[in-house]
Formats: C-alpha cells, sequence, structure tokens
C-alpha cells in the first residue's frame, strides 16, 4: 500500500522554487537508506514531464545505454536510440547539443552506483554544464544514498560538481509530529516505537502493520526472520569494507564507552587511529559527537544518534544466540528509553517550548545537567532534568530544588549568567498530582516549570 505522502514541505518548496527559476538547475539530494529520497521526488514531479533513470550496480556501458535509452525515448529521438555511445562525456555531449524545448527533469536516482563504476561521470555533467548546459531547461536532480561516496565525489570541495550544483539537499529522518501520523499505536507505543526506528519512513511503515510496540520488536527485531535483523550488517557492509571495526565502535558506544580512548580500546586499534572510523559513522549519521554545552571543552563524547542502529547494537548484538534460538523475551527497555528521551526532550521538545533559545546538555567533573535553554534576547536561562518515569508532585519538587543546587556549577563554571532570570523545568513521562508543585513553595512563582508528555506534545501540534 502506497501510503499518503507526509511532511516534507520544505524540502518540496526549496524544489519548486529550483523548478521555476531561470536557466538549468543542478541539485543534489542525498540521505541515508529508506530515508524517503525517491518518494520525495516522485512526489514533486508529479504533474511535470522529464526522465527518471533508477542507477543500478552493474556495468558502466550498461549504466550508459540505460540514461541513453531513456533520454532518446523522451526526447523521440531515434537517431540517438540508434547511435552507439561509449561514455559518460559522449553522452553529456550529445545532450548538451540537444536541449529539451520546455522545462524537463532529469533525475538519476541512486547516482552512487554511476560514480562507483566511472568517476568521469562527474568531469563529463562538469564539461557539458560549462559549455552551456547550464542555460539549458533541464531541472537535473542527482539523489544518492552511500554516503560516504556522495560526500567524497558529489559534494566535497574538490569534486567536479562544486560550485556548479544550484542546491544540495540532507534529507534527514522525520520528527516525532510527523513520525506518528504513520503509526496506529497508542501515544506511548509510538513514542516507544520512534526511539526504536527513528523517523525513517520505510521502517515506520514497518511498525505501522503492529498496534503495539511489544508486538512490532519482537516480530521484527527479535526474530531471525525480522525486517532489521540483519539491517544494521546491510547498511554498514554498504558503505565500509573494514566492517569489524565499525562493528566495534558501535558495539563499544551501545555500551556506555563513549570517549575515543575507550572506544579505541574496544577495536583493538590506537587511540589516533580511530578518528577517521569517527567520521566516517558521522558522514553517515549514525553516531554524533557531543561537547558540553556552555564550554569551551573542544574533546566530547560520542553518541549513537541513529535510533535503530542504537537499539540494535543496545539489544540484539548482544543476545543474537537467545534471538536465534527464538528464547528472547526482554521486555524491560526502560533504561534505553530514558536516554532516548532525554534526547527527543533537546532535540524536539525544548526547540518548541524555547523556539529562539541555545540549547544542550552540560555536565562538568562528575555533574551533568540534561538540557539547559539559553535564550539571549529574553536573557533567560533555563535548567532541565528529564525524567522517562513517573514522577510524584513531591518527587517532582525535590527534583527541581536539587536542580537549582546544581545550576549553581554552571554558573561557576561559565560566569556569565549572572544577570539572567533562571528558570527551573522538570520534564517527565508522567507526573501525579502535578497542579499541586505550585502550591508546595509558593514563593518559586513560575520560575518552576513542570512539563508531562501531554504538556510537551501539545507544543509539537
Ligand atoms: N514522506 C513520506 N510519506 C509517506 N511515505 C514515505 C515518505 N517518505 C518515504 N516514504 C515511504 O518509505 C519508503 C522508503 O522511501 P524511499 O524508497 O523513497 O527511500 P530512499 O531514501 O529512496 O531509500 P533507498 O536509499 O534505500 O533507496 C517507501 O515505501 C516510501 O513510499
Amino acid at each position: 500500500m502506497i501510503r499518503d505522502f507526509i511532511d516534507r514541505e520544505e524540502e518540496r518548496e526549496v524544489l519548486k522554487k529550483e523548478w521555476n527559476s531561470d536557466g538549468a538547475r543542478l541539485i543534489i539530494i542525498y540521505g541515508r537508506r529508506r530515508v524517503g529520497k525517491t518518494r520525495l521526488v516522485n512526489e514533486f514531479i508529479k504533474g511535470k514531464e522529464g526522465i527518471m533513470f533508477f542507477a543500478e550496480d552493474v556495468t558502466v556501458q550498461i549504466q550508459i545505454n540505460g540514461l541513453k535509452a531513456e533520454i532518446a525515448g523522451y526526447l523521440n529521438d531515434e537517431l540517438l536510440q540508434g547511435l552507439t555511445i561509449k561514455s559518460w562525456t559522449e553522452l553529456f555531449t550529445y545532450i548538451l547539443k540537444n536541449p529539451p524545448e520546455k522545462r524537463s527533469y532529469l533525475i538519476i536516482d541512486e547516482f552512487t552506483y554511476l560514480i562507483k563504476s566511472d568517476k568521469s561521470i562527474l568531469s563529463a555533467i562538469q564539461k557539458a554544464w560549462d559549455r552551456g548546459l547550464s542555460d539549458s531547461n533541464w531541472c537535473i536532480i542527482l539523489s544518492g544514498s552511500l554516503l560516504n561516496l556522495m560526500s567524497e565525489y558529489a559534494l566535497s570541495y574538490t569534486s567536479p560538481l562544486y560550485g556548479r550544483r544550484t542546491r544540495d539537499m540532507l534529507l534527514k529522518p522525520l520528527e516525532f509530529k510527523d513520525a506518528k501520523l504513520f503509526l496506529s499505536q497508542n501515544e506511548k507505543d509510538s513514542l516507544k516505537t520512534y526511539f526504536t526506528t527513528g523517523g525513517v519512513p520505510e521502517y515506520l511503515q514497518k511498525a505501522s502493520e503492529y498496534g503495539t510496540f511489544e508486538e512490532f520488536v519482537r516480530n521484527e527485531f527479535f526474530s531471525n526472520f525480522g525486517y532489521f535483523y540483519r539491517e544494521p550488517y546491510f547498511l554498514l557492509s554498504q558503505e565500509f569494507r573494514e566492517l569489524k571495526t565499525y562493528q566495534g565502535i558501535l558495539s563499544a558506544i551501545a555500551e556506555g564507552r563513549t570517549k575515543p580512548s575507550e572506544i579505541a580500546v574496544n577495536c583493538g586499534i590506537d587511540t589516533r587511529k580511530i578518528y577517521p572510523y569517527l567520521e566516517g559513522l558521522i558522514r553517515l549519521g549514525f553516531i554524533e559527537k557531543e561537547t558540553p554545552f556552555l564550554s569551551s571543552q573542544k574533546s566530547g563524547i560520542y553518541i549513537i544518534k541513529d535510533s535503530v542502529i542504537d537499539f540494535w547494537y543496545s539489544f540484539v548484538s548482544t543476545n543474537r544466540s537467545e534471538i536465534e534460538r527464538g528464547c528472547y523475551t526482554n521486555t524491560d527497555f526502560n533504561k534505553y528509553f530514558g536516554k532516548k528521551f532525554e534526547s527527543f526532550v533537546r532535540n524536539e521538545i525544548a526547540p518548541a517550548i524555547f523556539p529562539k533559545a541555545r540549547t544542550g546538555r552540560w555536565w562538568h567533573k562528575g555533574e551533568e545537567i540534561d538540557l539547559i535553554a539559553v535564550d539571549d534576547n529574553a536573557k533567560m536561562i533555563v535548567f532541565a532534568e528529564v525524567k522517562y518515569g513517573t514522577k510524584s508532585a513531591s518527587d517532582a519538587l525535590k527534583i527541581l530544588k536539587k536542580l537549582e543546587k546544581k545550576s549553581e556549577y554552571v554558573n561557576n563554571s561559565t560566569k556569565n549568567n549572572e544577570d539572567y532570570i533562571q528558570k527551573y523545568a522538570l520534564f517527565a513521562g508522567e507526573i501525579t498530582d502535578k497542579d499541586k508543585i505550585m502550591d508546595r513553595d509558593k514563593t518559586k512563582g513560575d520560575n518552576y516549570l513542570v512539563y508531562d508528555l501531554d504538556d510537551m506534545l501539545k507544543y509539537l501540534m
């Protein structure tokens, strides 16, 4: 079933503007596998004319013949149909000399398969572009999911396409407010599913087949035949050759070893040599480097950003023999959800509640604050604690008082917030008798802020 197209309004707007601009356009769309690049392009071309070419991992000559046939068909060009074309330069020279009369799209999906077979396609496009293709009616879109190849050959400063492309677009996974539209689970289960799949449309589609989170992970992660059982292997093996090192890195981080030196030990390599591997995983969007907010500290820790990778390395990779035997029965994911809930609040809820603030996590010498939001215009700083579970009003008050005390460390270590209004917030999954909180300590007025999941989700509407 093809479901209704969800969100991507900004991206569609950008593509529309490109289409309506004068002259040829050269757009590069990239993003992780399954994120929706092909679907976005398919939505964009509705009601327009042109060529959509799906590149395959085959020989160069087959790739050239394939694109040639598509172009000849679209331009109704029998001469081109009969020509023997042996190189990308020949084909793009032909395209340059025979432009379409009206605005037309030329989309190459999985462009990285062409780069992989023969890098001369890049200079062939560049030369044609410089010799006049840039004045034609073509709106060219090159889309790719092998992110290391896209970064190195299509996007970098040294790429022949650099300076020619009119737009590049990194397609990111959807945020929760859109991701949940795929699912028919209740709000809590939808959030758990989101913490497991991230906002990757194809994964959400898979999850939409299940009414509960529990049913979904049991069938699709913790089963030999599940969709996700081998997915991380597939994703990594498409991008890298030294699979063992990358797997070692992801296992180490999932187990909480987040410093480069700890990760390197886990992989059995020298700390200095770990950085290129970490960079490769950052390019894929699988991990990210985090440094403490409001600090000049450059060295940071590495955390897993991609939820499927995180969940898989947290639960599947370490329990494979039980899963293979069909007897894995874990249902306690609270520690994992706690971690994901924190980043969800930092990345999606805090920007919705404090849209003008800079936000981040702070830590220093064993002390940690889950979220700090600094609004320089309003001269306000909000310190926040994030708790996934259920808290009572009296727990909440204790947490907020402790947080207020802890915030002094930040003031002491950064020494620049003295004249800012300071507020203290608790974000919790559920808060029983929430209304009592303000009554407990009238002196605090609205400097104490409390949000449960229902409050938070209202900000996403
Ligand atoms: N915004 C969206 N709304 C609804 N469904 C979507 C959306 N984006 C993608 N999908 C669906 O998710 C699935 C994966 O999308 P798509 O094939 O476009 O991803 P892709 O990035 O091109 O993947 P790959 O790089 O692996 O080829 C498809 O079934 C598609 O219809």
